[in-house]
């Protein structure tokens, strides 16, 4: 790669988002619109295996996005392809060259050696839950590989599009001594089924774009040179919808599985949307002129 971002980005369509010229192992635009963002794993080298700098800014994207109230769908991608022998990736998850005792490390002085003096990460699980509980709706765009920790990003995100051509699936967690027992394993496994899921870990095969599909793991199957574009168009569609109806939709698919974390993310939306009626204000404004409420005009609904 030169100075494209990717062989399936269109520059006619994206911006750059403020701060990000400063990212380096990923890329972040907003559309030309502003409403959609994108993020892309930017280490097609190593398959977009994720370091811990990588993970920061990811979170720190994903953060921004979130926070932007224009903003109501994420795509996260994988930059491409490899400039050394010109193979794909979503994200091959932790790069396992800095791979310490405790977790991922960030780099001593020599590149791709951990420094010993530091703590061992594995924040990609903060992320995870980001992509969770934030209120857009996140689109995994798989252009390659999605391994590892990257197969269980694509999990935990709302939506997955991959590429017919290069997209493909290999749970490797067993392979290298990891294991991901949260969203990556037993959310997944709800997704696609408990067979189906020990299948993918115990075994650790590869799989197509088209058996993902099969198996209830992925949206759609798109040709790889219409792949962002797709995601675009997904996302454009789901612009067209109410924000609000959107966020209680998410919210309410996480909340029974997210358990009491999963309630109070829904519940405080559910607050949120309370706090604009004239009934709760009448509480407020009550406390405020110091006098009893008038809960009067207000029914006992059924
Ligand atoms: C993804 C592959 C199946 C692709 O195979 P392919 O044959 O197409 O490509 P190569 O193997 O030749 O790779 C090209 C090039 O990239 C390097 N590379 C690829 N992946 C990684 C990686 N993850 N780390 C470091 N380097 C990587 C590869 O060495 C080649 O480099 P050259 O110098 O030789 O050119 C295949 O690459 C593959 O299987 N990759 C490893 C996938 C993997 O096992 N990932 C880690 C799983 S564990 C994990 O991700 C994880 C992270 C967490 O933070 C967790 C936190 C909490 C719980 C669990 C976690 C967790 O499980």
């Amino acid at each position: 790669m030169t100075d494209r971002v990717s062989d399936l980005f269109d520059p006619t369509e994206w911006t750059e988002a403020t701060g990000a010229g400063e990212l380096t192992d990923v890329t972040y635009h907003h559309d030309v619109r502003g409403q959609i963002a994108r993020i892309a794993f930017d280490r097609p080298e190593v398959r977009n295996a994720f370091r811990p700098q990588t993970v920061d800014e990811l979170a720190r994207a994903l953060d921004d996005a979130r926070m932007n109230p224009k903003i109501g769908v994420v795509l996260l991608t994988g930059n491409g392809p490899s400039p050394k022998d010109g193979g794909w990736a979503f994200c091959s998850g932790g790069d396992q060259r800095i791979r310490g005792r405790d977790g991922y490390k960030y780099e001593g002085d020599a590149e791709n050696t951990p420094d010993p003096a530091r703590n061992g990460r594995l924040h990609i699980l903060e992320v995870q839950r980001l992509i969770r509980t934030m209120p857009k709706v996140v689109i995994a765009v798989v252009p390659g590989w999605a391994a590892g920790g990257g197969h269980s990003l694509h999990a935990v995100c709302d939506l997955t599009l991959a590429s017919r051509e290069h997209g493909k699936f290999k749970q490797t967690d067993a392979d290298v001594g990891s294991f991901d027992g949260g969203y990556g394993s037993a959310y997944y496994a709800k997704q696609i089924g408990q067979k189906f899921a020990r299948e993918v870990f115990f075994l650790a095969q590869e799989y197509s774009a088209q058996r993902a599909y099969e198996m209830g793991a992925v949206n759609a199957v798109v040709d790889h040179a219409d792949l962002e574009k797709e995601a675009l168009r997904w996302g454009r569609i789901i612009m067209g919808k109410s924000p609000t109806s959107i966020r209680m939709l998410k919210f309410s698919f996480n909340a029974l599985d997210d358990g009491l974390v999963g309630q109070q993310v829904f519940a405080g939306e559910a607050t949120r949307l309370a706090y604009g009626t004239d009934e709760a204000v009448e509480g407020r404004d009550s406390f405020l002129e110091k006098r009893e409420p008038d809960w009067s005009p207000y029914p006992w609904q059924f």
